[in-house]
């Protein structure tokens, strides 16, 4: 496996040994486990080069106290990609990705109008500006991104369309630990306890699908879950919404087959979780 911290060295590896590869980027923000090594293994199947990118992106954090408790595992990340059968590792530090704070602001419409757009100000113009160098420094053919943040799939997609990269996007399902918490970074940062109430986001989501799929509306629903959290100790709900799994933008009734997602942010003491499930 190759690694590179600088874009001048990443570059001119690609320039010796690129060639007729058709390249798959993974992008993350290190701190990796099942869920990201699933995108690897999708993008080695379906890519003769994979590139996983680690970078804390500080642009796309709207909360200071998250980005400095965001965990970092360089080490233990580049031992779990070389056994993925990972072949390049792109780890930049934030001067080499922002010589100065970019000046540039992307907007995503009503994208960003909701759910993690509206609880999260700024953080699209921060995922859309460093997808954007990632791919203009990579270069790849395909793309490899999570369903767990299923609003940033729908952002990095407008961003392909609007800028014409060639790039292909593809979406990967959700994996979870077996009591149905979605793998995530931030889940090292809970305590014990916590870790123990966490499957209650699952939950919940799975309380709603039931109810949307026995025919209940999306407001019976989202009052379902809102029901639910009042009486747990421990979360804050942040949001639980029905939404076009495409456009993001709520409904009001269930779409059809494969388009309707739910989707769910909570805080659990200082950690902040997402999940969605789409059917
Ligand atoms: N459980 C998961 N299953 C599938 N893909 C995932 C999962 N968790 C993260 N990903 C995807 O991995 C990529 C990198 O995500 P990131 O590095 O932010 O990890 P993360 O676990 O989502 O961390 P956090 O949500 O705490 O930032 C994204 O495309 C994300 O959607
Ligand atoms: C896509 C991404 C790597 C951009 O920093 C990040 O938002 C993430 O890890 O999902
Ligand atoms: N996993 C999405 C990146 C973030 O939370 O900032």
């Amino acid at each position: 496996m190759h690694y590179f911290d600088t874009i001048a060295a990443l570059r001119s590896f690609f320039h010796t040994s690129r060639t007729t590869h058709q390249l798959g980027l993974v992008p993350t923000m290190g701190a990796l486990h099942d869920g990201h090594l699933t995108l690897v293994e999708a993008a080695r199947h379906q890519s003769d080069l994979v590139v996983t990118s680690i970078f804390v992106n500080p642009v796309q954090f709207n909360n200071p106290d998250d980005l400095a408790r965001y965990p970092r595992t360089l080490e233990a990340d580049l031992e779990a990609l070389e056994a993925a059968g990972c072949d390049v590792v792109f780890a930049p530090s934030v001067d080499e990705m922002y010589a100065e704070p970019p000046l540039l602001r992307l907007h995503f419409g009503e994208l960003e109008t909701v759910m993690e757009g509206a609880f999260r100000p700024g953080h699209f113009n921060g995922v859309g500006i460093v997808v954007a160098k990632l791919f203009n420094i990579v270069q790849p053919d395909r793309a490899f991104f999570g369903q767990k943040d299923l609003q940033q799939v729908a952002v990095v997609r407008r961003l392909i369309r609007d800028l014409s990269f060639p790039v292909e996007l593809i979406r990967c399902p959700t994996i979870r630990e077996a009591d149905g918490l979605a793998m995530s970074s931030r889940n090292r940062n809970l305590t014990p306890e916590e870790r123990e109430l966490a499957p209650a986001l699952y939950q919940a989501l799975t309380l709603a699908h039931d109810l949307l799929a026995e025919g209940q509306s999306p407001a019976q629903a989202k009052a379902a879950v809102t029901g639910y959290f009042a009486t747990r100790p421990g979360f804050q709900l942040e949001y639980i919404e029905v939404a076009n799994a495409d456009t993001l933008q709520p409904v009001a009734e269930v779409l059809a087959p494969g388009q309707t997602a739910v989707c769910i942010a909570a805080h659990l003491g200082n950690v902040r979780l997402i999940d969605n499930v789409v059917f």
